[in-house]
């Protein structure tokens, strides 16, 4: 790992760091916020997952979340959204794909399958490497992310409950098989079989079986991309189905940005305190 920069911070540290992922062949960044707790103990890591065109730093400088995290003795992680610098065809060539929007799954298409494994990375690379490094529990993961990042939470942890305790996302693609972001990026990652969308879909996921701890998810109703891309509604849809227990909140006036996640980051942080000190 290489350390990039670090800075106090209500009393801990915030860290960003490169390495050379395994998953994805590339150098990948990643952001940790480390509280003051864990000079003496290990305590719960919360990994988020940022959206479209975002980076590792984004949540870190944007969502106001180590005053909190600091106080209730959280772990922050965050890391970037694809990977980069391969210059595979197209990869650049708009913000919604690609470079900035690896949709935090395992591409299974040339060229992207070689590099564009985000779903390994976050679940399995990226928390070995922190429990390893930074006094980080295994016994105690949360995961939550903002709308492609909110989708990436939803699906790591509904894929594998085994490894992640508490989960929440803030305006998630919540049904990317039937959107245009979503359609997009899994007709190139993961070819035309709809079948194999289907297992990197939050709503038909969640329909099937339910996460342990009840998911909270914060939507916007001033946001510009709800009734194109976002589609909550099928993720009530699917916890109805399944029982999942599913504390999802409509907020007027608040749009899509960090304006709206700043607002609600306290009641995910302790959301997800709750569960992981419980
Ligand atoms: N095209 C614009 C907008 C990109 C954008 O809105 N990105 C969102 C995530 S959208 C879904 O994943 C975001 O979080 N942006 C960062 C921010 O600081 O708001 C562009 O290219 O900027």
């Amino acid at each position: 790992m290489e350390l990039r920069s670090e800075h106090g911070c209500f009393g801990g540290r915030q860290y960003f760091y490169s390495h050379a992922s395994q998953s994805t062949g590339t150098q990948m960044n990643f952001s940790v916020f480390v509280p003051p707790q864990a000079a003496s103990q290990k305590v719960p890591a919360l990994y988020y997952l940022a959206g479209l065109t975002c980076t590792e730093e984004t949540f870190m400088i944007k969502a106001g979340a180590q005053r909190l995290a600091a106080e209730l003795g959280l772990l922050l992680v965050s890391c970037d959204t694809s990977p980069r610098g391969l210059d595979l065809p197209g990869d650049a060539d708009s913000w919604d794909f690609g470079v900035g929007a690896g949709f935090y799954l395992n591409a299974t298409q040339p060229p992207w399958s070689g590099h564009y494994r985000m779903a390994d990375y976050v679940n399995e690379e990226l928390p070995a490497l922190i429990e390893a490094n930074f006094p980080a529990s295994a016994e105690r993961r949360g995961i939550f992310g903002h709308s492609m990042g909110g989708h990436g939470a939803l699906v790591t942890a509904l894929r594998n409950p085994e490894r992640w305790h508490s989960l929440s996302a803030f305006a998630p693609i919540a049904n990317p098989v039937a959107v245009p972001w979503g359609q997009k990026a899994f007709s190139n990652y993961l070819g035309n079989d709809e079948g194999a969308w289907a297992e990197w879909d939050a709503s038909l996921l969640m329909a099937k079986q339910a996460f342990p701890s009840e998911v909270l998810v914060d939507q916007g109703e001033a946001d510009a991309f709800l009734e194109r891309e976002l589609h909550p509604e099928a993720l009530e849809h699917a916890a109805e189905k399944s029982g999942q227990s599913l504390r999802l909140r409509r907020h007027a006036g608040y749009d899509h940005g960090y304006y709206f996640i700043q607002s609600f980051i306290e009641d995910h942080l302790r959301h997800h305190a709750g569960i992981l000190f419980a």
